[in-house]
């Protein structure tokens, strides 16, 4: 068996059918028809087969039927608070009026309904739960269009924690089920990342390709990925996110084949196949992301040399730091006259962007584009972009994009700086910047206002603050205007180093005492020495 795998390496589904009885080869094709690891690792279009059964005649539309759905598995009781804890978001279908467009979105596009459970059990009021689980479906709406889906409908279920079975209670899964043939729909994604069998378990249950908000996210990184590193760094993320999933994968394949409810991992007979699979794919998956991560890291020398580079020239650099779709790009086209990509879409930069400025007395730096940032950011991508988000924590100034115009601005404020402290940037001076200010009026200003005293009021559609803006970036960028003469003691190193990186040294000898250093130096800088100057 093993010599038959080493053999044959590259095509799982062949193999599977291979090792498979004719009565199980049919639910493995089945099973693989919208196998992920597939699409990820053959970027095959269009892969995504739904698996829609007809429902039987009992489970017709219609408000009625609703009615008495949950009655088999909950007591009356249980039931009306289930009921009464469902919420439908208003208008969140993002249909188009088009034709053209739809005939175009109809060819490639599925169609999806989202799904989210919120608690009101924490500190928080019920309907301050209710508005951050709405505005959460808003942008995973967003997303999921991003990414090029439909969005047909979006429901959220009142619960203290999610299903660990089938993530919605049993009753409202069925109720998904009905809404999701009532409209057509061909996938469900999930506000929250789903372990591996509540998410087989809810498509089992609802008869549609059930996804989550890691996936999406994924999903439109690897779409947007540009660069060769970019697209690595995806691919890499993507099977990290797939692997601990195999399992629960293949146990559902295995009681597809035994065609036997809870036999999942129970007999010889119908463990085998999908184990055999898993094991193939474990190790094709491994060997890949060994491939991958070495191609990422032969990366490493020539972004370090970049880096070093801007460095030792000792110029700032300003690092554009945000929510995604704030508006960062923009500002920096705007401030710059640059044409970096500007897309009302999410994630529409990937790969870093440096652009040369100038303040207005004449010193040069760098203004350097970033990834946005998303709440639930997958931590695959966290560490697989890394090194973009380093970027952020090299940086001599922050300056943070808020999107002025954003149902919660509050979140978005927070989610930014959780990365901020990520990459252990907390320290470095960050100019909080309200975009789109064209958008809205005084009483949210008062808000904002309320959240960032200092935040600036600026417009990249109308130039509005455009002036102050700079200014402000001016000011905090750090001058090595300090002339000092330090003799630095042997065991601080670290501040000789410090003063290489961002100030300008003149002349350096090593005396018996320490490091002696002639430098021009920033205000910071100058505090720190001032116990070593002579
Ligand atoms: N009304 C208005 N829209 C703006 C403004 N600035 C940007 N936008 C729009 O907001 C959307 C996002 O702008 P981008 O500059 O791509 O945003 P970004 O922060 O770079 O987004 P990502 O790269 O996707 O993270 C685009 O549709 C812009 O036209 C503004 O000041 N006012
Ligand atoms: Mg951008």
């Amino acid at each position: 068996m093993s010599d038959f795998m080493n053999d044959k390496t590259d095509d799982v589904t062949a193999e599977t059918e291979h090792v498979t009885s004719p009565q199980q080869s049919d639910a493995l094709a089945q099973g693989t028809s919208d196998d992920p690891l597939e699409r990820v690792l053959r970027r095959a279009a269009g892969a995504g087969a739904s698996v829609i059964r007809d429902l039987s005649e009992a489970q017709a539309l219609g408000s009625s039927a609703h009615d008495d759905l949950d009655d088999g598995d909950h007591g009356i009781q249980m039931d009306r608070e289930d009921r009464a804890s469902l919420t439908r978001v208003a208008g969140l279908s993002t249909e188009l009026e088009d034709v053209t467009d739809v005939e175009y979105r109809q060819l490639r596009l599925e169609n999806v309904v989202l799904i989210g459970v919120y608690s009101s059990a924490r500190a928080k009021s019920a309907q301050e739960s209710l508005d951050e689980a709405e505005n959460s479906l808003r942008e995973l709406a967003a997303l999921a269009e991003t990414a090029g889906a439909t969005v047909l409908d979006g429901v959220l279920q009142r619960r203290a924690n999610p299903d660990p079975a089938t993530y919605f209670g049993k009753g409202k899964a069925q109720e998904l089920a009905e809404l999701v043939r009532a409209l057509g729909a061909d996938t469900v994604i999930a506000d929250d990342e789903l372990g591996p069998s509540q998410r087989r378990a809810l498509e089992d249950v609802v008869n549609a390709k059930v996804i989550d908000r890691t996936t999406v996210i994924l999903d439109i990184f690897s779409q947007h990925a540009k660069s060769r590193e970019g697209k690595a760094q995806v691919e890499l993320a993507q099977l990290e996110y797939l692997l601990p999933r195999l399992r629960g994968w293949g146990e559902s394949m295995s009681r597809q084949a035994g065609g036997q409810v809870g036999a999942a991992g129970a007999g010889m007979g119908s463990r085998g196949p999908g184990e055999t699979k898993i094991e193939l794919d474990r190790r094709r998956i491994n060997t890949r992301m060994a491939r991958l991560r070495k191609q990422i890291a032969g990366f490493a020398p020539a972004r370090e040399a970049k880096r070093a580079n801007r460095k030792r020239g000792a110029v700032p650099s300003v690092a554009i730091a945000g929510y995604t779709n704030a508006g960062k790009s923009s500002l920096l086209n705007r401030l710059t006259g640059t044409q970096e990509l500007v897309q009302n879409q999410l994630f529409a930069t990937l790969d870093t962007a440096v652009r040369h400025s100038e303040t207005q007395d004449g010193r040069s730096f760098t203004f350097v584009d970033t990834v946005g940032f998303v709440r639930n950011l997958p931590h695959q991508l966290v560490e697989a972009f890394r090194s973009t988000f380093e970027e952020v924590g090299e940086s001599d100034v922050i300056m943070h994009v808020v999107d002025a115009s954003h149902p919660d601005p509050e979140a978005q404020i927070k989610t930014v700086r959780d990365v901020i402290a990520e990459v252990d940037a907390q320290g470095i001076p960050e100019v909080v910047v309200f975009n789109k200010a064209d958008l809205i009026d005084d009483s949210r200003r008062m808000l904002l206002h309320g959240l960032a005293p200092t935040g600036v009021f600026v417009s990249a559609r109308t130039g509005e603050g455009l002036e102050e803006l700079r200014e402000r970036i001016d000011a905090a960028i750090p001058t090595p205007d300090r002339e000092v003469t330090v003799v630095v003691p042997y065991d601080r190193g670290d501040l000789v180093a410090e003063l290489h990186e961002r100030n300008r040294v003149l002349e350096l000898e090593y005396d018996e005492a320490g490091t002696r250093v002639h430098a021009f130096v920033t205000p910071e800088m100058f505090a720190k020495l001032d116990a070593f100057l002579v």
